[in-house]
């Protein structure tokens, strides 16, 4: 087992060392998501009355909410070992106090503004930040938090909001992007507002889907759930004692697959989420995937359909059409870097084109130090030869989770030993990813 110094609050070590070219064998369980792990701590504010989140991961992203809440007067404490968190809002924020810093280092800050807007007539949010991804447009957002009285300036790094008294029903709101969190804050300012709000062009992704099961236990009805039209009964009030548990991270769950498509191992992802990640099975079974799968059980929010996974080792074949990512459902955008590492262990050229993301793409290149062969045709689009040989190298983690993820990926394939450096950044989305990987045979050590 790893020692990170004895320092409780510190996430996972800060490089590591891989001696690549094991298989991995074994089965390893889905933590919960990031997504929606964030998304339940922000809409905790909806609520008077104590929230309790069942199996949160304990990853910096929710760290750093958590910091911001407490920052701001919630009261919150872990219930033991298994990342089960109990949440209580005080009676009024002090939203004075807020913490910058942790505040700046995650976008997911952005969905405190439909919470907030109900009991706050003006308050001020530092600017969302996060992985660098390029520009991520907050403007849907404001689009969409305008028809309940929000408007916001941007002064000296904060947006500045204020909430007009009185306004107009929303009735229907047309989302101008079908984004994740930009329905969640539409979700969030509609569960408080005493009418019925139409979401239309809202996303159905499964942070969502998890945000509405959690409202819907709050006592706001939401018809259309996992569809794009939402219809949300909201209610001024909301004080009452909750128990929700997220489900399992469809993105958790295609990197293990890719650790062991890459790696050429058998092992079983149990408790993956299937309909979140179908789409990016049957493209890497049409690359000549082979894999089994259990029957269907359900994960702890009663209603995510989870299966375990078995990858069987098998030779690739290039996918025979570029690929690329949609908002659910479709291939989701945060597996997308995962393909450029499985098609360089495919026979063949695949391209692969990320319209989401200015930058995700471009950092994709350093596994080319490994021994891949990814060419940047734009900023947008990648051309991806294998099989290749992959060989040991060190390489510094790009600003960018997924991408790191990739490397390290790679890493537990590539000849000989790789450094991978400053992996603070992996630790904003998976817990404790490399000592479970250890535990399924990989030689990776922190140092
Ligand atoms: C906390 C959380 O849930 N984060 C996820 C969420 O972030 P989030 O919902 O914040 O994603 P963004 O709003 O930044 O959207 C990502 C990019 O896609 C563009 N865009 C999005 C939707 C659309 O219909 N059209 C469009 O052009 C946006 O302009 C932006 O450039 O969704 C992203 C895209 O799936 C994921 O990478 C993040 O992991
Ligand atoms: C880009 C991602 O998430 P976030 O919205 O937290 O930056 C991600 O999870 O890969």
């Amino acid at each position: 087992m790893f020692d990170y110094g004895g320092d409780p609050a510190h996430t996972g070590p800060r490089h590591l060392r891989v001696r690549g070219g094991t298989a991995l064998t074994g089965s390893i369980d889905v933590k919960t998501s990031k997504n929606a792990g964030v998304a339940l701590l922000c809409a905790s504010l909806l609520n008077r009355g104590p929230t309790v989140l069942r199996r949160v991961a304990r990853i910096e992203e929710v760290n750093r909410i958590l910091r911001v809440l407490g920052s701001m007067g919630v009261a919150y404490e872990w219930l033991g070992p298994d990342g089960d968190l109990r949440l209580q809002p005080p009676e009024r924020l002090d939203l004075t106090r807020i913490d910058a810093d942790a505040a700046r280092r995650t976008r997911s800050i952005i969905m405190f503004l439909g919470p907030l807007l109900h009991d706050y007539p003006e308050f001020e949010l530092p600017f969302a930040g996060g992985c660098e991804l390029g520009d991520r447009t907050v403007e849907p957002h404001l689009t969409a938090l305008r028809r309940f009285g929000l408007s916001v300036e941007r002064s000296q790094g904060s947006y500045r909001a204020t909430v007009k008294e009185h306004v107009e029903r929303p009735g229907t709101i047309v989302l101008t992007e079908r984004g994740d969190t930009v329905t969640a804050n539409a979700i969030m300012a509609a569960a408080r507002f005493p009418d019925v709000t139409v979401i239309r062009n809202a996303s159905c992704n499964y942070q969502v889907q998890d945000l509405c099961w959690y409202i819907e236990k709050l006592g706001v009805r939401i018809d259309g759930v996992g569809t794009t039209t939402l219809t949300v009964y909201g209610r001024a009030e909301i004080d009452t004692t909750v128990d929700y548990a997220p489900a399992e991270d469809p993105i958790e769950a295609w990197s293990l697959v890719s650790a062991a498509i890459v790696t050429e191992s058998e092992i079983t992802v149990r408790r993956t989420p299937i309909e979140f990640v179908e789409i990016e099975l049957a493209l890497a079974e049409e690359m000549g995937l082979a894999y089994s799968r259990s029957d269907e059980y359900l994960a702890a929010n009663g209603r995510t359909r989870l299966v375990d996974l078995t990858v069987h080792p098998s030779p690739l074949r290039a996918a025979a059409d570029k690929i690329h990512p949609m908002p659910f459902p479709g291939l989701n955008i945060d597996n997308l870097p995962f393909f450029a590492v499985i098609a360089s262990c495919a026979k063949g050229g695949t391209m692969i084109h990320d319209w989401v993301y200015e930058n995700r793409a471009i950092y994709l290149t350093e596994l080319n130090r490994l021994g891949a062969k990814v060419r940047l045709l734009d900023p947008h689009r990648l051309q991806v030869e294998g099989p290749v040989q992959w060989t040991g190298a060190e390489v510094v983690c790009p600003p960018a989770l997924r991408p790191a993820v990739v490397l390290l990926l790679a890493m537990l394939r590539a000849q000989g030993t790789s450094e991978l450096r400053h992996v603070d950044v992996i630790h904003r989305g998976y817990e404790q990813l490399a000592q479970r990987l250890q535990l399924l045979g990989a030689e990776i050590e922190p140092f």
